[in-house]
């Protein structure tokens, strides 16, 4: 929301600090501009944006799968890529789903994850496996064969993969996309309860109403350019709510807004309407009779978060999902 969006959330205790990443492809075709974004520790942090706006091109240069072309960044306070080996062991990330085995179960797919792991110890694998199905709640289901599972379980064993270390910041690529809507629920439930946890997890995603669930914090993106980071709360907190008195006589009825206070007076068509602010309507509908306003109807607006991605990008967002 304003021209400088990375200075809204501050920088202490960022999980993660980009600085003018930019990405050129060979085509010519800039992806991520000029991109200084600031995940806070301790936030979900909402990613969002409409597709082809640049978000898994940021996450892949992020994660170091795609190489920026100019700009740096910091993972868990250390820059990259030079502290990756401190860094990295502690980020768990969903890019492209990992490969699972159809005809393995769960349990034995996640096993072999494990064994491909240098760092973990082959003697505490079964625990580890069995914790991390436990996590995602496919525990019941650990001996069934991974062609079996739905959607919705297929996310969470690779949520369950990631997990088989601990974490402290989980980056995820559109963690719910292509999940029915029980999927859908299962993975944002497990998302909230890392969360709790005190994991830091940054998802990108087109749905709106992924981020009014789990998010804390959002940012916009919009033709490879971040157009807004703020906490999920201010940028509600910034749409206010308008009041409307549709009347034959809108000079009477601003005169009465203007006397309480009211910003913003617009004359649109039949209607007036204004910033009604921290006043109560009520109290404006007798002032507005006793004024001899002939109050034809009344009401007030609020403006929904899509009004102001809309209002950002300019283009409509998937609100479903
Ligand atoms: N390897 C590539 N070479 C050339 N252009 C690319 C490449 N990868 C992505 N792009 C382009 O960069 C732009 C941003 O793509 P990106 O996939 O990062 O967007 P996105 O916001 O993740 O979109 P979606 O929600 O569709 O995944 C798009 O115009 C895309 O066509």
């Amino acid at each position: 929301m304003t021209e400088s969006p990375s200075a809204v959330v501050t920088a202490e205790g960022a999980a993660i600090r980009t600085f003018d990443l930019t990405k050129r492809f060979r085509s010519g075709q800039v992806a991520v501009r000029d991109l200084s974004l600031t995940v806070p520790s301790g936030s979900v942090y909402g990613f969002l944006g409409p597709n082809g706006s640049g978000k898994t091109t940021t996450i892949r240069m992020l994660l170091g799968l795609v190489r920026p072309t100019a700009g740096r960044h910091e993972l868990l306070g250390r820059p990259m890529p030079g502290g990756a080996a401190g860094a990295l062991p502690r980020i768990g990330a969903l890019v492209e789903g990992p490969a699972f085995h159809p005809y393995l179960s769960g349990r034995a797919n996640l096993r072999r994850l494990d064994a491909a792991d240098r760092t973990a110890d082959p003697a505490t694998a079964g625990t580890r496996v069995d914790e991390a199905l436990d996590r995602v709640g496919l525990l019941a289901a650990a001996r069934k064969r991974y062609r079996a599972y739905s959607l919705g379980m297929r996310q969470r064993l690779a949520l369950a993969g990631v997990l088989l270390q601990p974490r402290d910041l989980l980056v995820l690529d559109e963690p719910t996309n292509g999940l029915d809507p029980q999927g859908t629920r299962e993975v944002r439930s497990l998302l909230l309860d890392l969360a709790r946890d005190g994991t830091t997890i940054m998802l990108s995603t087109h749905l709106l109403s992924e981020v009014e669930q789990i998010c804390t914090h959002v940012g916009v993106m919009h033709v490879g350019a971040l157009v807004a980071q703020e906490r999920l709360a201010d940028l509600r907190g910034g749409t206010q709510a308008r009041v409307r008195v549709e009347t034959s006589r809108p000079d009477l009825a601003k005169d009465t807004l203007r006397r309480f206070g009211l910003t913003e007076l617009r004359v649109e068509g039949p209607a007036v309407t204004a910033l009604i602010g921290d006043l109560a309507p009520e109290k404006l509908v007798p002032a507005l009779v006793e004024d001899g306003v002939p109050v034809r109807a009344f009401g007030v607006m609020t403006p929904g978060l899509e009004d102001v991605f809309v209002s950002l990008t300019g283009e409509g967002f998937d609100v479903s999902g």
